[in-house]
């Protein structure tokens, strides 16, 4: 198979179509405030707790990308993703309410927002009525975007010890997790290739949308969005 040239992938379109929906995460308040540490540690406590209610849903597309998947490498690809989410990255928010005093049986008592319920409701149906490709359109803003969110804040908020928020920015700048996102980009590349413009449309879609619900996530955090009534 010939290996489709860096302008003519598929994701480089996805990126390019959601380009100005990830500036505007880039230049959101709480992004910039976890940079130069000025976001309050309240904001940021409210934000891993409500993350850790995204992520148990999150990790459960991961077991979903396992059942749906053909070939051993990919079905063990997602398993070892799977642990991997729950324990290294969940380890980072248990980690960071452990420090003040915030136990797991509260992490584990916390209920989703409106937005973090929508989020995490749309990935899964859509991944449950759809192919691995549209299950893997529908995760990897989250994954790339953070990947991205991670490189920026290191390369700019300077040296990072005794950073409040260092520990999450070296996490989502790390080479591990970004190897993350290129494996799935490679994955998500190579099977939209033998697929009808209808298809990529539909994958184009939920790249979309979800790439939105990043964005209302991090607002969500920063206003603190609640159920109104
Ligand atoms: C909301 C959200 N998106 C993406 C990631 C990256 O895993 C995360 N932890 N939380």
């Amino acid at each position: 198979m010939v290996k489709s040239s860096q302008q003519d992938r598929f994701t480089r379109q996805l990126h390019d179509r959601v380009l100005q929906v990830w500036e505007q995460i880039h230049r959101h308040p709480f992004v910039q405030g976890i940079k130069d540490g000025s976001l309050p540690m309240e904001r940021f406590m409210f934000y891993m707790k409500q993350d850790y209610v995204f992520l148990k849903d999150y990790a459960k597309l991961f077991a979903l990308g396992a059942v749906k998947a053909e070939d051993t490498e990919t079905i063990k690809w997602f398993s070892g993703l799977l642990h991997e989410t729950l324990h290294t990255e969940m380890d980072l928010h248990r980690s960071y309410c452990k420090e003040i005093g915030i136990g797991e049986e509260e992490l584990e008592n916390e209920k989703a927002t409106p937005i973090n319920l929508a989020y995490t409701r749309y990935m899964l149906a859509a991944s449950q009525q759809g192919s691995l490709a549209e299950l893997v359109s529908c995760l990897l803003p989250c994954m790339w975007s953070y990947h991205e969110i991670g490189t920026m804040l290191k390369r700019e908020a300077g040296n990072l010890s005794g950073h409040p928020y260092g520990p999450w920015i070296e996490m989502y700048a790390s080479e591990d997790f970004g190897s993350l996102s290129r494996w799935l980009k490679d994955k998500l590349d190579e099977w939209a290739e033998g697929k009808t413009n209808q298809e990529l449309e539909a994958l184009q879609n939920h790249f979309l949308t979800t790439s939105r619900f990043e964005f209302m996530f991090w607002d969500m955090v920063y206003y603190g969005h609640e159920w109104p009534v």
